[in-house]
C-alpha cells in the first residue's frame, strides 16, 4: 500500500493523517495542540508537528502541509525567524490596512490587482505593521513566508532561498496576483520599506522537494483550499467551515474582484480560484457562551435546541474578537434584546443564531458575486454541533448537508501530495462517503433581528 501524509497546522492544533494513496482511506493519525494568541513563535508549530506526526511522515512516501493562512513570518539573512509570527486573527494592523488600501488607490483598485481589499489579516498589513512599529525588525527581514511555507521549509531542511508555496497561500498575502500569478514586488516595498526573497510559487501537483529521509514533499495549501481539495469540491458547492475563523467558499473558474472587500478573491488548490468570505469569529463564540453557561458542548445543544427560533428575542452580534468581515476590527460582542423572560436556552441560541448569521451574511456576498450554493457543506470543529446542524437551515434558509466527521484539511493535503506523487495530471478520486442532509424552513424573525443589530452597530462597534 502507497502512504502518504496530509498536516493540516490550523490556529488550534496540528492534525496529521496517513492514508492510503490509491483510496484515500485513513489508517492512522495523530493531534497536538497550540497556544491561544494571535501571534507565536513558529518553532511551536514545528515542534507541535512532531508531536501530532513525526513518525508519520516517515512512513509515507509524500507529504504536504496545509497551514492557517496569513501569518507572518519574518526571517533575517541567516534563515532566523525574527519574531512570533503575527496570525490572521491579530488586528493591530488594522490602521495600515486603511492607509494602505488608500495610498494604493482605493478598495476597487486592491480588489482588482490583488484580488482582494486588505483587511488586518493579510499579510501586506502586517509587514507595513513591522516596518511602523518595528523598524529594525523590518529592516533586518531578508525572506517573508507563511505557516505552511515556512514548515514546508523545515520538513525539507533548505535553506529560504529554496522556499516554495502554492497559489492558494500567495492569493492570501495581499501582494500576489491571482489574475497573472505574479508577485507584485512594488506592494511589498511600500509595505516593508524594501523588497525582501518570497516563495516560489509552485505548481498545484508539483515535488517541490524531499525531507532528509526522501519522503517527497508536495506544496502545500492554504487551510481552506486544502478542505476543498480534500471534500471535492466542484462547482455549485459551497463549504461553510466553522473553526477558529468562519469561512464560506467555493471553487469558481475566474478569479473574484470584489471592491466591497466582503469576499477575498483567492485561489485554490488545483489552479482553479476560491472566492472566500471569512469571519474571525465562529466555534469561539458558542464556546464562550458554553462557558458561561457551565456546560459541556451535549449540554449546550440540550439548552440551544430546546429554545424557540429567535431566542425569545435574544439577539448576539458575535464580534467577540473584532471582526474583519465585515470589516470591523475594534468591534466587540453586542447582547440586545435581554428581559426579565430571557433564559439559558435563549442564550445558547443566541450564540448559535448569531455566529450562523455572520455565515449567512457571507453566503449572500458571495451570492452577490455570482456563486450561488447547489448545495451547502457543513465542515469544522463547531460543524460536530448537533445544535449548529439543526438550526443552520433556518438560517440559511438552505438545506444543508455534513459530511462524514473527517480533518478535511489534512486530508486535502494528503490528496495533493498522492497527486504529486502519482505524476498524473488530475488528483485522485477519493470517495468522501455519504453526507448527512439536515433541512429547515428559514426563520425571517431570525435574519431580521439579526441584521437590524448589525446595521445599528455599524458606527460604534467599530470603536471600543
Ligand atoms: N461538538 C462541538 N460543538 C461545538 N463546538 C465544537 C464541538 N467540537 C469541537 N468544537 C469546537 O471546534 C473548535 C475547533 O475547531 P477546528 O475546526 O479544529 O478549529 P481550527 O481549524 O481553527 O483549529 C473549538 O472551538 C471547539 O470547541
Ligand atoms: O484567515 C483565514 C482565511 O482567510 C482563516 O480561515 C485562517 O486560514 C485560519 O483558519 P482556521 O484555523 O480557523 O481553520
Amino acid at each position: 500500500m502507497t502512504l502518504v501524509a496530509g498536516i493540516d497546522s490550523s490556529t488550534r492544533s496540528t492534525k496529521v493523517l496517513l492514508v492510503d494513496a490509491e483510496t484515500g482511506q485513513v489508517v492512522d493519525s495523530g493531534t497536538a495542540p497550540h497556544p491561544d494568541g494571535t501571534e507565536c513563535p513558529p518553532q511551536v508549530w514545528w515542534d507541535a508537528l512532531q508531536q501530532a506526526g513525526g513518525d508519520l511522515i516517515d512512513r509515507a512516501e509524500a507529504v504536504a502541509v496545509s497551514g492557517q493562512q496569513h501569518g507572518l513570518i519574518a526571517l533575517d539573512e541567516h534563515g532566523e525567524v525574527i519574531r512570533p509570527a503575527l496570525l490572521w486573527n491579530d488586528t493591530r494592523s488594522a490602521p495600515q490596512a486603511a492607509r494602505l488600501t488608500g495610498e494604493g488607490g482605493g478598495p476597487g483598485v486592491w480588489a482588482q490587482r490583488t484580488g482582494s481589499v486588505p483587511t488586518a489579516s493579510f499579510t501586506v498589513t502586517k509587514l507595513a505593521w513591522l516596518a511602523e512599529h518595528e523598524p529594525d525588525n523590518a529592516e533586518r527581514t531578508a525572506a517573508v513566508l507563511l505557516p505552511h511555507d515556512w514548515l514546508t521549509l523545515k520538513l525539507r531542511g533548505v535553506g529560504f532561498a529554496e522556499a516554495t508555496t502554492d497559489r492558494s497561500e500567495a492569493s492570501g498575502t495581499g501582494y500576489w496576483s491571482p489574475d497573472t500569478g505574479v508577485y507584485l514586488r512594488d506592494t511589498v516595498i511600500g509595505a516593508l520599506g524594501h523588497d525582501a526573497v518570497l516563495p516560489r510559487v509552485a505548481a498545484p501537483n508539483e515535488i517541490v522537494g524531499h525531507t532528509p529521509n526522501g519522503v517527497a514533499v508536495a506544496p502545500g495549501t492554504g487551510d481552506n483550499a486544502g478542505a476543498a481539495l480534500g471534500l471535492r469540491l466542484e462547482s455549485g458547492d459551497v463549504v461553510i467551515s466553522l473553526g477558529t475563523s468562519g469561512t464560506v467558499f467555493g471553487v469558481a473558474e475566474a478569479p473574484a474582484a470584489d471592491p466591497t472587500g466582503l469576499v477575498a478573491g483567492f485561489a485554490d488548490a488545483t489552479g482553479r480560484f476560491l472566492p472566500l468570505v471569512c469571519t474571525l469569529n465562529a466555534a469561539g463564540v458558542l464556546d464562550t457562551v458554553r462557558d458561561l453557561l457551565n456546560v459541556d458542548h451535549a449540554g449546550f445543544d440540550a439548552l440551544a435546541l430546546a429554545a424557540a427560533p429567535g431566542s425569545g428575542g435574544l439577539t448576539l452580534l458575535p464580534y467577540l474578537d473584532g471582526e474583519r468581515t465585515p470589516n470591523r476590527p475594534n468591534a466587540t460582542g453586542v447582547l440586545s434584546g435581554l428581559t426579565t423572560h430571557t433564559t439559558r436556552a435563549d442564550l445558547a441560541r443566541a450564540a448559535v443564531e448569531g455566529m450562523l448569521s455572520a455565515q449567512a451574511d457571507g453566503l449572500a456576498a458571495l451570492s452577490a458575486q455570482g456563486l450561488r450554493a447547489g448545495r451547502v457543506l457543513l465542515i469544522g470543529g463547531a460543524s460536530s454541533s448537533e445544535a449548529v446542524r439543526r438550526i443552520a437551515p433556518h438560517v440559511f434558509g438552505l438545506d444543508v448537508e455534513v459530511p462524514p466527521t473527517a480533518e478535511y484539511v489534512a486530508l486535502g493535503a494528503a490528496r495533493q501530495a498522492a497527486w504529486a506523487l502519482s505524476g498524473r495530471p488530475h488528483p485522485p478520486q477519493w470517495n468522501t462517503g455519504a453526507a448527512t442532509g439536515f433541512i429547515g424552513r428559514a426563520a425571517t424573525s431570525v435574519t431580521e433581528q439579526y441584521s437590524t443589530l448589525r446595521d445599528e452597530t455599524a458606527s460604534w462597534t467599530s470603536h471600543r
